[in-house]
């Protein structure tokens, strides 16, 4: 049974795809103080929250038994991505479901900025009838500069066009050929600070973001620039929106978000230029509804193990390499379980090698797996897919990847290789055809094992008698084996047994098997 805490409110529509599940139990309780959140939150497999809670490294280290966090909406500033991922917890998002309500919000609160509609009525609501204050402009002929033209951007541009605006737009990734296409202007940033009327931003708040629009942004633009943030706060300093407001250099600001939620008493809400929102940017029914069932399914998704569709510290896999690539997750794993068996000394290298089939699949989620199967015998069972590259760089492991044209004779055919101080170990696996993984080489030796269930991989001389030992002392232990494979480097030389048997070899048999004396080393392992 999975529990999952929902600490913000989410729409009831994506709840109840939680709680159709008879797997899951769903606690609905917003309004937990950090406190509070810190002290339950090892009773959840999940954790979904919108902007108000704030998920951080504290709460996620007491999270024992937490899986994922799922973000109702877009922005994820909210969470410690790294203390997530370096706990192996998936966090993941819903981006597409509220981008025309937050779209549709900049429209209104630039309009209502324009027109100084909050003012005028809170005017009537106090018994003023006063037409002269509150004259506006006109947006039509007016440029409106955006900066960050995702989702949201692109929905606003598309927006103020339709109110007649010229839009002028700053993006990293924002082309000349793309504004064509969009039928608005190309710029700079300088430029956009330089010709817009109107200022919007949409970004997500990153390092390169925080604090953009600044002092020093707001001396390139127009005297009497509008400026509207429905992104985030701490994009625009808010002591420098204050200044330059005052100084009339802003004529007036919107404002749905702000540094620090709640906002009730900021200084910038003194000011009679400046029309604000409670973060109400993705507000709206349909939003609440599209965000909640789509972070609620891929809550559902990554606990029954399927692949999550907004991953946001994972890569994102689309669904037709999914189906293509996802077979070999499995055996990957196993590959690095196998491997790590095999290597006693400290790993400083692993190389991942893909051939035949394999040369042209994408190779990151596999090798995700490989390397998660490899660390997770000596780092434990929370070493997973999230976090197991993150924990191979923290150990100063380095991993390579790469495509090689040797297939030996197989449609494909993936190298897991270990580098250590005292040399290199390799596995090799294989999808056949209707038949399943299969284990095909282990160092120099070619053999054909299925991965699975309890292995016991015997170094030996090819020496008459071996196996019949082997077998008979087994034999006394009550050890039955189920299959076994067998290859030599050349007769009479180094040699590799590697059995199937129907129970792990406790510490007694394996000491016995060791004292053999034709035999070099024992390794057991499962899988
Ligand atoms: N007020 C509200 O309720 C809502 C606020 N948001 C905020 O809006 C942000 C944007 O959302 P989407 O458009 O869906 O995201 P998106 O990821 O589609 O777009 C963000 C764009 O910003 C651009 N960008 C990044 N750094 C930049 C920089 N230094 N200068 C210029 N552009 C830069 C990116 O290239 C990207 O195109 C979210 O991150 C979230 O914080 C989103 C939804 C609702
Ligand atoms: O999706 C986003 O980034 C938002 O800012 C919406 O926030 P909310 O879910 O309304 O708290």
């Amino acid at each position: 049974m999975f529990h999952i805490l929902a600490a913000d409110p989410i729409s009831t529509e994506g709840l109840s795809v939680l709680q159709h599940d008879p797997n899951v139990t769903v606690t609905d309780e917003t309004g937990l103080s950090p406190d509070e959140l810190e002290n339950r939150i090892d009773q959840f497999d999940a954790l979904l929250v919108r902007s108000q809670t704030k998920v951080t490294r504290s709460v996620i280290e007491k999270a024992s038994r937490l899986k994922i966090i799922g973000r109702a909406g877009v922005g994820v500033d909210n969470i410690d991505l790294d203390a997530a991922t370096e706990h192996g917890v998936l966090v993941v998002n819903a981006p597409n479901g509220n981008t025309n309500s937050a779209a549709e919000h900049t429209m209104a609160m630039t309009m209502a900025l324009s027109r100084q509609i909050p003012q005028a009525h809170l005017s009537l609501q106090n018994g003023k009838w006063d037409r002269k204050k509150y004259v506006g402009f006109e947006l039509k002929g007016k440029k409106l500069g955006i900066i960050g033209l995702g989702r949201i951007g692109t929905e606003v541009a598309y927006r103020a066009k339709g109110q007649r605006m010229d839009v002028i737009a700053y993006d990293p990734f924002f082309t000349e050929e793309k504004a064509d296409q969009m039928g608005i202007e190309y710029g700079t940033l300088e430029d956009v600070f330089q010709e817009a009327d109107y200022i919007t931003v949409h970004t997500p708040l990153l390092k390169d973001t925080h604090h953009m629009i600044n002092a020093d942004a707001f001396s390139k633009m127009k005297d009497g620039v509008h400026i509207m943030n429905c992104a985030r706060g701490g994009i625009i300093e808010e002591d420098a929106l204050y200044d330059a407001i005052v100084s009339g250099k802003v004529a007036g600001a919107a404002i749905d978000v702000l540094e620090d939620e709640p906002f009730q008493d900021h200084k910038l809400l003194q000011l009679p230029q400046v029309i604000a929102t409670p973060h109400l940017g993705a507000s709206t029914v349909e939003a609440q509804e599209n965000v909640a069932i789509d972070v609620c399914r891929d809550i559902i998704n990554h606990l029954t193990g399927e692949m999550a569709q907004n991953p946001v510290n994972m890569p994102s896999v689309p669904s037709d390499v999914l189906s293509q690539i996802e077979p070999y997750f499995h055996l990957a794993d196993k590959l690095g379980t196998f491997l790590i068996h095999l290597t006693e000394d400290v790993p400083e290298e692993v190389n991942v090698y893909y051939s035949g089939e394999l040369s042209d699949v994408k190779m990151a989620p596999i090798t995700r797996n490989a390397v998660k199967g490899l660390l997770q015998r000596h780092l434990g069972s929370h070493v997973n897919d999230v976090n197991a590259l993150y924990l191979a760089e923290q150990k100063g492991i380095t991993i390579n990847e790469s495509r090689t044209a040797t297939t030996k004779g197989f449609t494909n055919l993936l190298t897991v290789e270990v580098k250590t101080n005292s040399g290199a170990r390799s596995v090799s696996g294989t999808l056949l055809n209707g038949l399943g993984p299969r284990i095909v080489r282990v160092d120099q030796y070619s053999v054909d094992v299925v991965p699975q269930g309890h292995l016991v991989i015997i170094h030996h001389k090819d020496l008459p008698g071996v196996i019949g030992n082997m077998g008979s002392l087994l034999s006394q232990y009550h050890v039955n084996i189920a299959t076994m494979q067998v290859d030599r480097s050349n007769v009479g030389g180094d040699a590799i047994m590697i059995l199937t048997v129907d129970k792990f070899l406790d510490k007694d048999e394996m000491t016995a098997l060791k004292q053999l004396e034709e035999i070099s080393d024992v390794t057991a392992v499962d899988l």
